[in-house]
């Protein structure tokens, strides 16, 4: 998605909440074996965390981007080196203890181990103060002008201390103020955060069947789904589907499916921040897209998320096989939403 009215466009304010960083340890290994010593052939610790990742990619495709949720104060100075390099905004609330270790183990054949840590405790007054912090950058836009063209990212799991209740809370924060917010975790979190709605979702198949009731094995159980998620008030509802592709429902627009062309995999650990910052890319450059705009975001989105998986990290949107994957993109329209709600109704 190269053409002039997105780079006019790009620009758009947006805060990347991560209630739970982490610093990401990727081990490369030939292959794991589990009980015996395994020899890494590379290893590589980087700041991450869903909205972190996100935050990456929208900052790259042109957008100032404000990071917040809580940090570590012991081992706060790896992310803001990180942050200083990226050119990110540092909001984080700090809190005592150290941000947790993620481990990724890759395999040569591309399969990644994740071992994740539970995260830091936070209490009620750090809570409080993340509110305060979200309320300013919100007041911000408002008094600077477009608050209908910048958006709120909350992005990963919760750390302890942190309610699914409490997530809900702050994606209702958001709503009042008027503010686009995209929401992406999963368990009851994700349960919780969908009732308020939020305006945008990713999740993948698995994390959206245990709130719609049923798995997501089939087109007509995804179709299902994705209306459910439109008619209970989410504007851009999306699942990636893994070799199924991504489907994307929109109210009042067909339901699109993109499938990207098939990838050497060598860590698939960033692919769902990277798409979700893709689309949201996307949807802030055209509010309002027509048929074709609505299929040169998805192809665009799907592209860079398959460009992810061929290196750890997120996507590059400046890699030069961009244009090549998005060709070998492949888009096909489902039926619309509305009519996909024809099937049994959700428990
Ligand atoms: O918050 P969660 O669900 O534990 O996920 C965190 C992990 O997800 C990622 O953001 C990838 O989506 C990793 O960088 C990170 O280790």
């Amino acid at each position: 998605m190269n053409d002039n009215t997105t780079r006019q466009a790009a620009g758009c304010p947006v805060l990347c909440v991560t209630l739970n960083p982490a610093l990401d340890m990727t081990i490369g290994l030939d292959s794991l074996v589990p009980g015996k010593v395994n020899r890494a052939r590379s290893h590589h610790l980087e700041a991450a965390g869903k909205g972190i990742n996100v935050a990456r990619v929208l900052a790259t495709l042109g957008h100032p981007v404000t990071l917040s949720g809580f940090l570590g104060a012991d081992n706060q100075a790896d992310f803001e080196a990180a942050f200083a390099e990226w050119g990110l905004s540092d909001a984080f609330e700090r809190v005592a203890g150290a941000t947790r270790i993620n481990v990724k183990l890759g395999e040569a054949s591309g399969r990644v181990t994740d071992i994740n840590g539970a995260g830091m405790q936070v209490d009620e007054a750090a809570f409080t103060r993340l509110e305060a912090r979200i309320d300013d950058w919100i007041d911000r836009q408002q008094a600077e002008g477009s608050p209908e063209r910048c958006a709120v990212v909350i992005a990963g799991s919760l750390p302890p201390g942190v309610s699914s209740e409490q997530l809900a809370s702050l994606v209702q924060r958001v709503r009042t103020r008027h503010i686009a917010c995209w929401l992406d975790t999963s368990g009851t979190a994700l349960e919780a955060g969908l009732a308020v709605p939020p305006s945008g979702v990713k999740p993948n198949e698995q994390e959206l069947a245990l709130w719609a009731g049923e798995p997501l094995e089939s087109d007509a159980a995804r179709q299902r789904a994705l209306a459910s998620l439109v008619e209970h008030g989410i504007e851009q509802a999306l699942i990636s589907a893994g070799p199924e592709g991504v489907l994307w429902a929109s109210p009042g627009a067909e339901t699109l499916r993109a499938r990207p062309p098939r990838m050497r995999v060598v860590s698939t650990v960033c692919a769902g921040d990277t798409l979700l910052a893709a689309m949201l890319h996307g949807v802030l450059c055209h509010p309002t897209p027509t048929a074709a705009m609505r299929e040169r975001i998805l192809r665009h989105a799907t592209a860079l998320s398959a460009e992810a998986v061929t290196h750890p990290g997120p996507g590059n949107p400046a890699a030069p096989e961009l244009e090549t994957l998005q060709q070998h993109t492949s888009i096909e329209t489902l039926a619309s939403a509305e009519v996909a709600t024809a099937g049994e109704p959700r428990p």
